[in-house]
């Protein structure tokens, strides 16, 4: 089978969200390539943290199941977490369906979850391998449903400041212009990752960012997250660009035409638009970059690159494959 949902921007297309069906009772999910931990907001939480949100409430459910014993605790990348314990349920993603998809029931969120009122949990999309469930790790509703798809991956159709879509188990080619793009996938750390070790400027000479470096495709990351030398390299092009730690990185004059990106996805150089790399004001006259340096060895290519780029994860030989769009 397949299963199609929309994917909706937040304001400056933060993240991403999509309805997912738990036990007859549908919330709109963050759906993270990064992570594989599948949790919602719901009736345990306290009533503030719960404000504004839509939660599951597995009393009102007649096929969830307590997993008596198991218990999640995550943190994620830019520093918010979830904790709380776990149980099963019939879980519907656009018709794609998993009776009993291990679903983790926060008891204790970040304050960055409990302020962002669209959000009502994560779905992780990332290997089972570092699902955070103990005593036993549990599966990713993607692991799981796998065997039932017309074919084994997911794609990622994320539009600056549009609806997307996510899809199950079909490339769908209307989405996508040119050719789609193949490279192997090393899930060793448990992530969709890739070697990413070369970029260009607006088509300009390629320059080695790291030999070897490595990076993920990752879409619960709102921006880019590269090498600092892809950084410092390509807001050299930009005229009036600084790297402004007061703003927390890379800022530049709104009125500025930005240059494309080119950067090496796999062996394969992919494109980020420039304008893609515009991503919010920060006051008047300037606005703060897409694109910014990570200091950790691996690169986070986020929804700033998914905005260019159509991704199709392909779990049945671990490779993923991007065409502009
Ligand atoms: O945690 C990461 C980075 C993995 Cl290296 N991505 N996923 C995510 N979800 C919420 C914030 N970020």
């Amino acid at each position: 089978g397949t299963g199609s949902v929309t994917a909706t921007p937040e304001a400056n297309d933060v993240e991403y969200l999509a309805p997912v069906t738990i036990g007859g009772q549908t919330l709109n999910l963050d759906f993270d390539s990064g992570s594989s931990d599948l949790w919602v907001f719901n009736s345990q939480l306290s009533s503030k943290a719960t404000k504004g949100h839509t939660i599951y409430d597995p009393t009102q459910s007649n096929s969830f199941a307590l997993m008596q014993g198991a218990s999640f605790e995550i943190s994620y990348g830019d520093g918010s977490g979830a904790a709380g314990n776990v149980g099963t349920d019939t879980v519907d993603i656009g018709g794609a369906t998993v009776t009993a998809q291990a679903v983790e029931l926060a008891t204790a969120v970040s304050q960055s979850f409990v302020e962002d009122p669209n959000n009502n949990g994560l779905l992780g999309l990332a290997f089972s391998t570092i699902n955070t469930v103990q005593p036993q790790q549990q599966k990713t509703f993607f692991d799981n449903v796998m065997s039932s798809l017309a074919e084994p991956l997911f794609t990622a159709d994320l539009r600056a400041q549009a609806v997307g879509a996510y899809e199950f188990g079909q490339v769908d080619t209307s989405k996508f212009t040119g050719a789609m793009t193949w490279v192997p996938v090393n899930n060793t750390q448990g992530f969709w990752q890739f070697t990413s070790e070369s970029f260009a400027v607006d088509g300009g000479a390629a320059q080695t960012s790291t030999a070897g470096a490595q990076a993920i495709a990752d879409t619960g990351t709102t921006l880019m997250l590269a090498d600092s030398a892809v950084a410092t390299a390509y807001y050299a092009q930009v005229d009036g660009a600084v790297d402004d730690q007061t703003q927390g990185g890379f800022t530049f004059p709104c009125a500025a035409t930005l240059p494309d990106l080119q950067i090496d996805v796999g062996g394969t150089m992919a494109t980020v638009k420039g304008t893609d790399i515009n991503f919010a004001q920060v006051d008047d006259a300037t606005c703060f970059g897409g694109l910014q340096a990570t200091t950790a060895g691996l690169q986070i290519y986020g929804d700033i690159f998914f905005k260019s780029n159509f991704v199709a994860f392909n779990g049945g030989n671990n490779s993923l494959g991007f065409a502009q769009h």
